[in-house]
Order: C-alpha cells, then structure tokens, then sequence
C-alpha cells in the first residue's frame, strides 16, 4: 500500500471540483472507498447516477465519521457551520482538507471548530472552469497544475507528507505556501481578474446607449473571454471577496491607480506610457507561454517543468 493510500476519503460538496476530485482518485485507484456529502439532495441524486462514490450522505456528520481523509469542496462561506456539524464525529487523527480558492480564512474556519485530534491542512488545486455542479467535472482537471497546500505551523509532518502523495498521485503539482501569502498572491492571478469581468460585464449590460443584443452580436475576442469568467458560480465568488476582503482590496487599490495613469496617458495623447506598458505586459504573456503555462484549455495554472 502505497503512502498516499487513504481507505476511506469524504468528500464534501460534489460540484464542479468535488466531483473532479472523485474521478481523479476513482481513475486512479487511491482509495478503497469514496464517501459524497452534499447538502443538495438533487447534487447527491445525480453524483449516484454518475457513479462518482460507494456511499452518498445528506448529512455531513454521518458522512465523516469512517473518513481517513475528508476534503470540503463547497463555498468558502460553508467551511465554518460544516466544520461544526462534522466535529462530534471525527474519526481520531483524519486528516481534513479543503479545496477553497482562500485560505487564511478557512484555516481559520476549521481551527476554531474541529477538534485537537483532526489534522488540519487547507489545501487549493489552482485548476478549473466557470462550470458548477457534479455533471461538469472531469478526471484530468488537476493532471500537471499547482495544488497549493497551506498547513498551519507546527502541523503533523506525517500528515502533510500524506497528503502531498494524496495530490501528487492524482497527477497534481505540490506546492506549500502560507495561508496569508496565497491570499495574496491568489488576489492578483485569480480573485481580482474576476472581479474586473464581473464588472465590465455589468457595465456592458447597465448601457443605455448600446443595447444587450448588440453588445452579444458584437463581442469582440477580449469581451467574450471575460463573458466566461463572468459566467462562474455566484456563491462561490462572492465566498471568495468576503473572505480575502483585505488581499482583494490591496490588489484593487494598485490596480485603480494603475488606470487612472493609463486614463491620463489616453486624455493627453501621452502614446510612448501606454506603448510602453503594451510592450511589458507583451512580455509577460511571452514568458507564461514559454513557462508551459499558456491555457489551451479555458482554465489557468499549469506549472512548468523545471
Ligand atoms: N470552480 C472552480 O474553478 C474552482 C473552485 N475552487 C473552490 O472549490 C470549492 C467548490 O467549488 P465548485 O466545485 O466550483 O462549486 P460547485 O457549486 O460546483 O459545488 C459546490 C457544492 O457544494 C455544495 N454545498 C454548498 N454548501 C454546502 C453545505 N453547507 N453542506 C454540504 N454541501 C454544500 C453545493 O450543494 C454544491 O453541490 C469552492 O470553495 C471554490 O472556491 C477551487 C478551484 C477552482
Ligand atoms: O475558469 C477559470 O478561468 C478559472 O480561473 C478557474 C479557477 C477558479 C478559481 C480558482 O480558485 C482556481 C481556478
């Protein structure tokens, strides 16, 4: 049995990355059995249907409590009242994970209400798409990507190693990072660009002068690209700004200073700012393709081979 074996995982949330999560470990063979949680009686139903599991539960405590291994796959905001429903019974010594786009919260989330015993270690595959629920996920998600894992200091060595075979067997990259730095560094590649499409969406959309038919009819490459990050999961996104508030918030504040120079480099015709800006950002997207990072498939986050 290898080290990254686990005889019963729970996972909690079967959507878009639970569901990915359950094909992976099933494709390859990591575990003996495989538990579904979902609170949504109709998720649950169709995960069955799709075979995803050997066991299905509505009720998170009952899901748990044979669980080697129980990852959260559900909205940031849900970590705390699950955390809570699934404390009485543990198993002594289960390893709990998550699979939240923010950490320092659910670190937090999960310290103030699981038990001394758990082994709690948030972890976040940088993979994904714009789909939600159990139908949309897919074996190979998290095949080559970084999966970023933040275990709190002085966490169980043996633990973390486990849970980097876990990751690393399904095909994954690991990566340890502290919880506040991910934030960060998550904040600018990830949380503030969906930002920015949810609101030049909106703002398309709130014209008076060009209508909703006309901006469909003629989206250019630029505006349909951010129609798609514009197309992810309400609640989950609204999870990740109320819970990396002050990283998000840092990042915007850089970023709305940014444009106001570029606003000032148009209104006075200042052409050489903004070709030079064109020219270094040029540079960037040259050295994420060169990097092996370039997303053929409409996600992001592929590491490089070293
Ligand atoms: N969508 C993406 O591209 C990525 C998402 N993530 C993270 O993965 C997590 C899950 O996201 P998705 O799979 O995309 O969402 P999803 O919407 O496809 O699935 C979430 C599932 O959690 C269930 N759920 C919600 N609250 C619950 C509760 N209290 N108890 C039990 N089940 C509950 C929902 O019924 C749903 O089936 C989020 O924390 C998100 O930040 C991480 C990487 C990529
Ligand atoms: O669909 C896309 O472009 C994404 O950006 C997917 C994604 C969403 C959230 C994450 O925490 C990680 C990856």
């Amino acid at each position: 049995m290898s080290d990254s074996h686990f005889d019963t995982v729970a996972i909690v949330g079967i959507g878009l990355i639970g569901s990915s999560l359950a094909r992976a470990v099933a494709r390859g063979k990591l575990v003996g059995r495989i538990v579904i949680a979902d609170r949504d009686v109709a998720a649950l139903a169709e995960a069955e249907r799709l075979g995803l599991g050997q066991a299905y539960e509505s009720d998170v405590a009952d899901a748990v409590k044979d669980a080697d291994l129980v990852v959260l796959c559900v909205p940031v905001g849900a970590m705390e009242a699950i955390g809570k429903a699934m404390a009485p019974t543990l198993k002594p010594g289960a390893i709990v994970s998550d699979v939240g786009s923010v950490k320092a919260s659910v670190l937090k989330a999960l310290s103030a209400t699981l038990p001394a015993h758990a082994h709690i270690i948030p972890g976040h595959p940088v993979a994904g798409t714009e789909k939600s629920g159990p139908g949309a996920g897919f074996a190979s998600l998290f095949d080559g990507r970084w999966c970023i894992l933040t275990p709190p200091e002085g966490g169980d060595a043996a633990a973390v190693a486990k849970l980097k075979g876990f990751w690393a067997a399904i095909g994954a990259e690991v990566e340890m990072m502290d919880a506040a730095h991910h934030d960060l560094v998550l904040a600018i590649t990830s949380h503030v660009p969906h930002l920015i499409a949810y609101n030049i969406v909106g703002t398309a959309s709130d014209l008076e002068t060009v209508t909703d038919s006309e901006v469909i009819k003629y989206s250019a490459g630029g505006f349909r690209d951010f129609t798609r990050i514009a197309a992810s999961d309400p609640t989950m996104w609204r999870d990740v700004f109320l819970n990396n508030k002050e990283a998000v918030l840092e990042m915007l504040g850089r970023f709305t200073e940014d444009l106001t120079a570029l606003q000032r480099a148009i209104r006075w015709g200042d052409g050489d700012a903004l070709f030079e800006l064109f020219t270094r950002t040029r540079e960037i997207r040259r050295r994420i393709i060169d990097a092996g990072q370039d997303s053929a498939a409409p996600d992001f986050g592929r590491p490089h081979e070293e």
